[in-house]
């Protein structure tokens, strides 16, 4: 069976890969750190590795990238969107006043993932102002060091799914301060994976590396693709970490390699004397089906009393 490595379960990503594969049976295979994530498919444990790359309110997260492009060098076999829906999760029963009403103020710690934590900064600094943040491997891990400890005040930020499988209280539900929350995940593979639901289209994503002193060469870069009518969905710089100062171009062209288009104008850009390392060519899933489920799951969220 086709193994796959995710972080811990009840993270964002065990979330979004049970989402990927809907009913086709494979076997999740989850670990506490990203980097252990990379590793297992870099090693052969695992066949593919689930990294998120990218989130609609901070942008690309750079750790994910760096090992992408720096530690490991598998492909990129597939991309999806899926909506990370944060709560507040805990021990009910150590927050409630005399009253039986939860009372924040008396959270000492809250933990979650680094990129759920700003994501619920209004959150926590209208309920929790005086509570230390702490950083975890996952959102799931914070849910499961909170469950570990009761008795302390602590709470994490994390998933439904999370909270369920390591049997803790949500106190507030919805807490991310933009509803609209989506990542963007990779499955990186040594091969395609087949899946039973359909495209929504095609990505190829490059590393572009410029030639040193060649003006204007991010613009002929650009219009390699520009003139062939190539559409890109991001593109960003990142460091080369050899020197100060030097960078790669990461780019995601809308269009599959087999686009004879695609490899003229790479071919192009080679001859401008530019590196070019292809990190996947790949099918793109079902951003719409994610709209839908951000559209059911609603806008307004916050503390469950009762
Ligand atoms: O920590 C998790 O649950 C993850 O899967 C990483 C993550 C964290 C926040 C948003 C999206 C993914």
């Amino acid at each position: 069976m086709t193994r796959i490595a995710v972080l811990t379960e009840g993270s964002v990503s065990h979330e979004a890969v049970n989402y990927l594969l809907g009913d086709q049976p494979s076997e999740l295979v989850h670990y506490q750190q990203i980097t252990e994530v990379f590793r297992s498919t870099d090693s052969g444990n695992t066949d593919y590795s689930v990294i998120p790359i990218e989130n609609t309110i901070d942008g690309s997260v750079s750790l994910h990238m760096d090992w992408l492009i720096h530690e490991v060098d598998i492909a990129m076999q597939a991309e999806w969107i899926y909506p990370s829906v944060q709560n507040l999760i805990g021990h009910r029963n150590e927050f409630l006043n005399k009253a039986g009403d939860l009372d924040l103020s008396k959270v000492t710690k809250v933990m979650s993932h680094p990129v759920a934590l700003p994501q619920c900064q209004q959150f926590i600094s209208e309920h929790m102002p005086h509570a230390d943040l702490e950083s975890t491997g996952s959102t799931a891990e914070a849910v499961k060091i909170v469950k570990r400890n009761p008795g302390k005040g602590w709470t994490a930020i994390g998933t439904r799914l999370g909270a369920a499988t390591h049997e803790l209280d949500i106190l507030a539900d919805r807490i991310t301060d933009h509803h609209n929350n989506f990542t963007r995940f990779v499955l990186i593979g040594h091969h395609p994976l087949e899946l039973q639901r359909k495209p929504k289209g095609n990505r190829t994503s490059v590393l572009i590396t410029l030639p040193e002193d060649f003006p204007g060469a991010l613009h002929q870069v650009l219009s390699a693709f520009a003139w062939r009518r190539l559409n890109l969905s991001r593109i960003e710089s990142r460091p080369t970490k050899k020197q100060l100062g030097n960078y790669y171009f990461y780019i995601e062209v809308m269009e599959s390699l087999e686009s004879v288009l695609l490899t003229a104008a790479f071919a192009e850009i080679e001859a401008l004397k530019c590196q070019v390392r292809i990190l996947g060519s790949y099918p793109s899933y079902a951003y719409d089906d994610a709209l839908n489920s951000y559209r059911k799951i609603g806008k307004s969220g916050g503390i469950l009393n009762g």
